[in-house]
């Protein structure tokens, strides 16, 4: 199956996934002089509710932090969509090394590490409708940069342990992802993709401008991670980012000056 090596990584997707040439396809590199600021984007309503944290799982590519999403208690609105958008889970994408990492890029520069809040419109039935839809999801991505270690990851990586090999999952509760956000509300959106197969062209993106922070020690324990199963020859999980695809004549639009 599709990975990040390079016999099943993102030159080779197009193969079993031709929408890896599409017209609205993700990450992309974020020229923020080249972005339009656009007075009528509304600020982003982020409301989350620690206690539909439902676990962790190492799922292969990544992993991910999974929430209850059977009700309307951790939404995203405002910002540019319409309508209820549900959190779904959130999950991270890190280099081998510092210099790299992130799918998104800021004017060709990457960071060692982005994090992914997904969430879907809920005037669809389910996720899986959801992120068949144009309009289907809205992920908001965050940048990390080497500073002073973040204490707001600490609780998410001192679970690593316990879901080293793909497949493994463990309890996870009452964590509240807002800790994870910068204190600026600034962002750019604009219309792409998954950054993984399917590569579905459902996602408004939505890229906050700040970073937050994390160690070196800290980006040592992303990268302890595993992409192999328990008894495969272990192969780590590092460079689990897709790059920067064609803008194709989008418009990134800016919510700030
Ligand atoms: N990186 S992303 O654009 O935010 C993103 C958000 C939600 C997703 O569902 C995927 N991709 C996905 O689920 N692929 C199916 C197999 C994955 C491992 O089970 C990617
Ligand atoms: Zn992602």
């Amino acid at each position: 199956g599709w990975g990040y090596e390079p016999t099943n990584g993102p030159d080779t997707w197009a193969a079993d996934f031709p929408i890896a040439d599409g017209n609205r396809q993700s990450p992309i590199n974020i020229i923020p002089k080249e972005a339009h600021y656009d007075p009528s984007l509304k600020a982003l309503k982020i409301s989350y509710d620690p206690s539909n944290t439902k676990g962790i799982l190492n799922n292969g590519h990544s992993f991910q932090v999974d929430f209850v999403d059977d009700t309307d208690s951790s939404t995203l609105t405002g910002g540019p969509i319409s309508g209820v958008y549900r959190l779904r889970q959130f999950h991270f994408h890190w280099g081998g090394s510092d210099n790299r990492g992130s799918e998104h890029t800021l004017n060709g520069i990457k960071f060692p590490c982005e994090l992914h809040l997904v969430h879907w419109n809920t005037k669809y039935p389910s996720f899986g409708e959801a992120a068949e839809k144009p309009d289907g999801l809205a992920v908001v991505g965050v940048f990390l940069k080497i500073g002073a270690a973040n204490p707001r990851l600490q609780k998410v990586l001192d679970a690593l342990d316990a879901i080293k090999n793909k497949g493994k999952q463990t309890t996870f509760a009452n964590f509240d992802p807002r800790t994870l956000l910068p204190g600026s509300p600034d962002y750019w959106t604009y219309e792409g993709s998954l950054t993984t197969p399917p590569l579905l062209e459902s996602v408004t993106w939505i890229v906050l401008k700040e970073p937050i922070s994390v160690s070196p020690a800290q980006m040592a324990k992303f990268r302890s991670l595993l992409f192999t199963g328990d008894g495969e020859a272990p192969c780590y999980m590092v460079d689990n980012y897709r790059p920067p695809q064609p803008l194709k004549g989008r418009l990134v639009r800016a919510s700030f000056k």
